[in-house]
């Protein structure tokens, strides 16, 4: 990068999605997504003259059908790809309307918290799976 220019950060508002059983829920991305193919906490970027909290709302509505009722932060991670970096605004999402699934054709999942390091997320999710495991006492 030249030392003149300012890398400019994509705002991603991000749901950790969790049911009464303490499963959370995770969708694949697609062959043609940045990232492709791997497994993600549903979300999307932020638009312009929107809230975190709208974006969240928005794409948890237009990707897996859900409608956000309670949400809280829980962590935010900048994470620099080299192709493009990111800021993760994720939230917790504690309750909800709706039954979540894959409304864009995407592979998704409920899973328990204790399995959720066995599947292949982007490297700057690693942080989110440590702290839900540490919070669930693993
Ligand atoms: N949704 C989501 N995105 C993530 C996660 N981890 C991670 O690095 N990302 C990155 C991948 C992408 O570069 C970016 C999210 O972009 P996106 O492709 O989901 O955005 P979007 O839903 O608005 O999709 P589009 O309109 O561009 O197709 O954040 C994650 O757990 N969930
Ligand atoms: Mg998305």
């Amino acid at each position: 990068m030249r030392s003149d220019t300012v890398k400019k950060s994509v705002l991603v508002a991000v749901g950790v999605i969790e049911n009464t059983e303490g499963e959370i829920f995770i969708c694949r991305r697609g062959a043609g997504q940045h990232q492709a193919n791997k497994w993600e906490f549903p979300g999307g970027k932020v638009e312009a003259g929107e809230t975190v909290a709208q974006a969240l709302a928005r794409e948890l509505a237009e990707e897996i059908g859900i409608r956000v009722t309670d949400c809280h932060s829980f962590m935010r991670i900048e994470h620099d790809y080299g192709d493009k970096q990111v800021t993760l605004d994720i939230r917790k999402v504690t309750a909800f309307t709706g039954e979540p699934h894959g409304l864009e054709g995407q592979p998704s999942r409920w899973v328990p918290v204790t399995e959720l390091h066995s599947y292949d997320f982007p490297a700057a999710n690693s942080p989110i799976v440590n702290k839900l495991q540490t919070e669930a006492g693993h």
